[in-house]
């Protein structure tokens, strides 16, 4: 596969490539407090449940404050991860060739061997939980990403908990039926490399929506994540401190289609370079993800097939990324009463 340093020229990834990559300046995007949704009195704990169901139901997408992840620990693995990305070329190799279910993965774009459009994107995964993985360079690596995914993985379990009650579910109906006690867990570092001509916007990374449940994300003081908003993107701006969380498409399923996991994109192509880090959860690899029957009533209307997580990570992984194409696979298409699946179509890459 292709080196991270061998990037798509400027000509071949423009906003055309990018299919526009203008935006409107985010307004509106939904704040979420975790700290009252944790600590709040009854009342005021109600009003942010019910905010965060509609965040999750309108956008799929909000910022959360007063989170508890100290500053100090972002800041070290955003420098660490930019240490991985410095390293030279042979000391990455091995991960350059792995497969999209490696533990650990070194690349460019999203899937370099099948991607449709060049991504200025060089990535760094490392799956973190059940079982913890990690290059071994840059050696303080290995316990900064572990206290990260820690740290990340309870605050997302968290809220989790605050999305099922905001269903109208118990707090642990979510966690209960995605088996979250021994979820997954996979830490992403982005690195978007400066351009040489700052003028022209470039496509860091394509429309897509997440495999997984929830993504957290936050940026190095470079914006370029956009968010699609009722088919209109916007520009996402965040609070300082804060993190943004993207729905994905677990969660989607899980809800019958009452929460979306959102489309977004990176669009890049300053003086600057851009870094973004991900942790995202999501099920136990091997549960079978399918409409929480409460979210169907009477098995009517169902809007998915269920799927099994690792099949469903492993088919969007190895596509190539566009929009939504691997949820689609496994929407079910209504005829009146009666429900049949797409599983027939293949995502177009
Ligand atoms: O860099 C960003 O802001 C977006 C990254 C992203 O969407 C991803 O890693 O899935
Ligand atoms: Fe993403």
């Amino acid at each position: 596969m292709a080196a991270p340093s061998r990037l798509p020229s400027n000509e071949e990834q423009s906003a055309d490539a990018a299919g526009g990559g203008s935006a409107t300046p985010s307004q509106g995007i939904p704040v979420v407090d975790l700290g009252v949704l944790v600590n709040g009195a009854a009342d005021e704990r109600s009003r942010a449940i019910r905010d965060l169901g509609r965040a999750c139901e309108d956008w799929g997408f909000f910022m959360v404050t007063n989170h508890g992840v100290p500053e100090a620990l972002r800041e070290a693995i955003m420098d660490t991860s930019k240490e991985l990305f410095r390293l030279p070329l042979e000391e990455k190799k091995e991960y350059m060739r792995a497969k999209p279910m490696d533990p650990i993965r070194i690349g460019t774009g999203f899937y370099s061997v099948v991607d449709a459009v060049p991504c200025r994107r060089d990535y760094l995964k490392m799956f973190s939980h059940p079982e913890f993985h990690c290059p071994e360079k840059p050696a303080k690596l290995r316990e900064i990403a572990m206290e990260y995914g820690t740290c990340t993985r309870a605050l997302l379990l968290e809220l989790t908990k605050a999305i099922s009650e905001s269903l109208g579910l118990a707090g642990g109906r979510l966690s209960e039926a995605l088996n979250l006690d021994s979820c997954f867990q996979i830490l992403v570092g982005n690195h978007y490399p400066a351009c040489s001509r700052p003028d022209e916007e470039a496509l860091g990374l394509s429309a897509h929506s997440d495999h997984g449940l929830l993504t957290l994300l936050f940026q190095n003081g470079v914006d370029g994540l956009q968010v699609n908003h009722n088919g209109e993107w916007l520009l996402a701006k965040p609070l300082p401190g804060s993190f943004f969380v993207i729905a994905g498409d677990q969660l989607e399923i899980v809800t019958n289609g009452r929460y979306k996991g959102v489309l977004h994109r990176a669009v890049v192509g300053g003086e600057q370079s851009r870094m973004s880090f991900v942790s995202l959860i999501g099920p136990a690899m091997d549960t079978v993800v399918e409409p929480l029957p409460e979210m169907a009533p009477d098995g009517r209307g169902l809007e998915f097939r269920g799927i099994r997580y690792r099949d469903y990570m492993e088919m969007q992984q190895s596509k190539s990324i566009n929009e939504k194409t691997a949820l689609d696979i496994i929407r079910m298409k209504h005829q009146g009463e009666m429900l049949t699946c797409q599983g027939g179509s293949t995502p177009s890459t």
